[in-house]
Parts: structure tokens; C-alpha cells; sequence
């Protein structure tokens, strides 16, 4: 089997609050480097995980992982809604592959998704359908979460079982580093929103637009600096790429759930969906990183990198 992972930060701000020129271009460079990469790699099939933020779990059932055999994206902050082109018998053999490897799976016949899913795929196939696609959704938001052990169990035994499917494989993460959005939390908000985080109610598209100005505006204070939110933390999210590059994901048993909060905010969580990917690829065998970009973005609320690897 020939497996490679890419490692890919989403922001739904790309495009609507945008950083200095320079900025743009060393991003741009660094996702072109990773099309390229994806290009001559040529995946079969590509298992991506992604969080999601509140537009397809919800905490009537919140799941910490969920692979999905039938999938829709929502369409928010002008991704594309609609049908990703999942790989239903492969999916249901990576299910039943993870499921007799002990790791406790949630699996979805028709799973929604948002930008979490649908950034990374428009940006490096140029569209939410292009190409065969497992989703695996990570929890990476919603508190309570489990230790970041589990997360790497899941990864491996995704890993395994896709080795056994004889395909050319993509592992793509999308999501992280530290950063610190404002998406709402269940612990003591005020009923209505309580109410919407545990029940789901599809938003309006004037309460859509709202909620997403109010993102769009909190990328302008933070890259302002005039912000209570948690900075990007440089130092964390390159300690966090050490580890990636030099395979050891162990390591990141030890990290807690309040420790990652603190230093990387409440949405470096999103971690999980690296740390799922690059153990999935690690479980085919040693890899090697062949890219690594970093660059904290303030105006996308984003430690934002981009990360290459491919099995030896
Ligand atoms: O409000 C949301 O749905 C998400 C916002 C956001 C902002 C910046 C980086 C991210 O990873 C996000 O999900
Ligand atoms: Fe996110």
C-alpha cells in the first residue's frame, strides 16, 4: 500500500478577512506545494478528518469520532453545500476494520458536514465531490473530550484497516493549530443557546449571516489585538509540528485536554484530526515529512500550517 498524509488548517475567514499580501503569498506557496504533492501521489481514496463546528453534531448525541458513510455538506461561510462523493464500501470496510480492532466507532449513513470538511477538499481538488472521500469527523470542539490517546488508537486502527484495502492512500487533516474562534460553548450559556447547541435546529440564513459576521468581526479585533481570546501560540503550534516531523505521536498521550486549551486556545482541539492522520499513515509504516509550513494569522484566527508526509 502507498499511504501519504497531508496536514492542512482550515479558516473560514480565508478570502473574507484576508492578511497583508506577503502573507497570502507564502500560504499560497505552501498550499500549492501541498496540490502538487497530492497531484503526484494520485490518492484512490483520501480518509479525512475534520471537526465540525456545531452545523452536524450537536450535544442531543455528541459523539467523539464518527466516520461517515453518506455525507452532506451545509454550505457555511460559501463552501459548497451538498453531497461529498464518499466511498460507501470503503468506508464500511474501514468501520468494520476499526470496530474489530477494539476502537470504539460511531458511524453515520448520512452525516452533515461544514467548512471543516468542505475547505480542505475544495482547496486541493478543487471541489467537495472530485474525488473518493472517507470522513471521519474528530471532536475537536465540543467539551467534554477524551484523552487524546483514544484519538490516536482511532488513527492507527483506520490506518490498519485501510492497508488492507490495497489502495493508494490520502490521510488528510484539516483543522488547527492553536486558535481560539468564537464558536459557543454549552457550559453556562444562556438557554437559547443552549438550547440550539443540544437540539440542531437548522439556522435561518438571516441567523447563518449573523453568526458568520460576528467570526468575521472577531478576525478583525483579533488581528487588532483588541480581543479577550486566547493568542496563536507559535512556540506550541512548532512543538506541536516537532513531534509530527519526528513521528513521535506518543507524545501527545501526555498532553491534556486543560493544558492544550490554555496554551493553544479553545479550538486547538482541532489537533486531533493531525494527530488522527498522521498515526493512520505511521500504522502503514515510518514515514518521512516532505513540507512543513507555519505561520500564525491573526486575521484568519488561525495558527495556520501545512504539512506533507509520505510512507517510506
Ligand atoms: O464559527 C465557526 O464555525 C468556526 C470558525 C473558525 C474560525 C477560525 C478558524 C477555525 O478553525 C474555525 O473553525
Ligand atoms: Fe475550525
Amino acid at each position: 500500500m502507498t499511504a501519504a498524509a497531508v496536514g492542512l488548517s482550515h479558516s473560514p475567514l480565508i478570502g473574507k478577512n484576508d492578511p497583508d499580501p506577503e502573507v497570502l503569498v507564502r500560504v499560497d506557496r505552501a498550499v500549492e506545494g501541498a496540490r502538487e504533492f497530492v497531484r503526484a501521489h494520485d490518492p484512490e481514496l483520501v480518509v479525512l478528518y475534520a471537526p465540525d463546528h456545531y452545523n452536524g453534531f450537536f450535544y442531543k448525541e455528541m459523539p467523539p469520532f464518527c466516520l461517515a458513510t453518506e455525507a452532506h455538506a451545509v454550505g457555511d461561510f460559501g463552501t459548497s453545500a451538498g453531497p461529498l462523493s464518499v466511498d460507501t464500501a470503503a468506508a464500511r470496510a474501514l468501520a468494520r476494520g476499526v470496530l474489530d480492532r477494539g476502537v470504539d466507532l460511531t458511524v453515520s449513513a448520512r452525516m452533515t458536514v461544514d467548512h471543516g470538511f468542505a475547505q480542505p477538499l475544495e482547496v486541493l481538488f478543487g471541489g467537495i465531490d472530485k474525488v473518493p472521500v472517507v470522513p471521519v469527523f474528530v471532536n475537536g470542539v465540543a467539551t467534554p473530550l477524551g484523552p487524546v490517546g483514544r484519538v490516536r488508537a482511532l488513527g492507527t486502527a483506520i490506518g490498519r484497516a485501510a492497508a488492507e484495502l490495497d489502495r493508494r492512500v490520502l490521510f488528510l487533516a484539516s483543522g488547527g493549530l492553536s486558535h481560539d474562534p468564537p464558536v459557543p460553548v454549552l457550559d453556562g450559556a444562556p438557554p437559547r443557546v443552549a438550547d440550539a447547541l443540544i437540539e440542531g435546529r437548522p439556522p435561518t440564513p438571516e441567523q447563518r449571516a449573523k453568526a458568520e459576521q460576528r467570526v468575521v468581526q472577531a478576525g478583525r479585533d483579533y488581528a487588532a489585538g483588541s480581543t479577550a481570546m486566547i493568542p496563536i501560540n507559535p512556540a506550541w503550534d512548532n512543538r506541536f509540528l516537532d513531534h509530527v516531523e519526528n513521528g513521535e505521536l506518543a507524545e501527545f498521550d501526555t498532553w491534556t485536554v486543560e493544558g492544550m486549551a490554555g496554551e493553544g486556545g479553545n479550538s486547538a482541539h482541532e489537533v486531533r484530526t493531525w494527530i488522527a492522520a498522521f498515526a493512520s499513515l505511521a500504522a502503514t509504516g515510518p514515514y518521512d515529512l516532505v513540507s512543513r509550513f507555519y505561520e500564525a494569522v491573526p486575521a484568519w484566527i488561525a495558527g495556520f500550517a501545512v504539512a506533507t508526509a509520505k510512507g517510506r
